[in-house]
């Protein structure tokens, strides 16, 4: 489903343009109507009305993970907290990093005890990840239960939508059944083994982006 379209490069991005809602509830419609979705992914949404489009349609979105985009790493602003707030309700999985998290419950979140407690406040019925970008320890709280996920820092300025990249895997492991500690731990490996893949690459005068193929190549 596209519900922005952006023009932007690894340096910034320099325009966007919202897909008005009725067009993106077309989009659904006309997916949901005929396809079998066995698992949604939503990234940045743009606008209030484009979220309760989305919300209006949670009950026939199985395994949906909300990656509450606000920023670009670039520096660039994409959606507002209002664009994001309307479909808490519904992730089975939320995906916010640090600042994400940050400014969804309004306080500073960087240490590793502000992360746990962002990731349990955060949590209602649906799961928590407060994604940890460069230091690589994540904070998945799930029933409950809150644990430290520390990965293998890869030494990289390529990360350009390694949130965009874990939240799409997380959801596409939830579409294969499994459970949601699993798909977080695979996505994780995912992620980093994509991040590896793409250390050296020196594409434009940004971060560049992951190696997502990178067991094809
Ligand atoms: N340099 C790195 N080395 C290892 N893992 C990383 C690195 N950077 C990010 N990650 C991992 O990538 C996943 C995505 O987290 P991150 O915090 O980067 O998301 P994000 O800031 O929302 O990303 P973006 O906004 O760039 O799409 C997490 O599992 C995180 O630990
Ligand atoms: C359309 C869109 N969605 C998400 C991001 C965040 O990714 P990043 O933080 O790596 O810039 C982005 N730049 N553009």
């Amino acid at each position: 489903m596209i519900t922005a379209v952006t023009a932007q490069n690894t340096r910034g991005v320099t325009a966007v343009h919202h897909v008005p809602p009725d067009v993106v509830a077309a989009q659904l419609d006309a997916v949901l109507d005929d396809l079998p979705v066995a698992g949604v992914k939503v990234g940045m949404v743009g606008s209030p009305a484009v979220a309760e489009v989305i919300a209006a349609r949670a009950h026939r979105l199985p395994g949906l993970v909300v990656d509450p985009v606000l920023v670009a790493t670039s520096g660039s602003r994409l959606s507002g907290v209002a664009s994001v707030r309307p479909l808490l309700a519904y992730a089975m999985v939320l995906t916010p990093n640090r600042d994400e998290a940050g400014a969804l419950l309004g306080r500073r979140v960087t240490t590793a005890e502000e992360m746990a407690r962002a990731a349990a406040d955060l949590a209602g019925p649906g799961s928590v990840v407060v994604t940890g970008s460069e230091a690589a320890t994540d904070v998945l709280c799930h029933d409950g239960a809150v644990t430290f996920l520390r990965g293998e820092p890869v030494a990289t300025r390529n990360n350009h939508g390694s949130g965009c990249t874990f939240a799409a895997a997380v959801a596409t492991r939830l579409a294969h059944g499994d459970a949601v500690p699993d798909a977080v731990r695979r996505a994780k490996e995912y992620v980093t083994h994509a991040l590896d893949g793409a250390r050296d690459w020196q594409l434009g005068g940004g971060p560049g982006p992951l190696h997502h193929f990178r067991r094809y190549a």
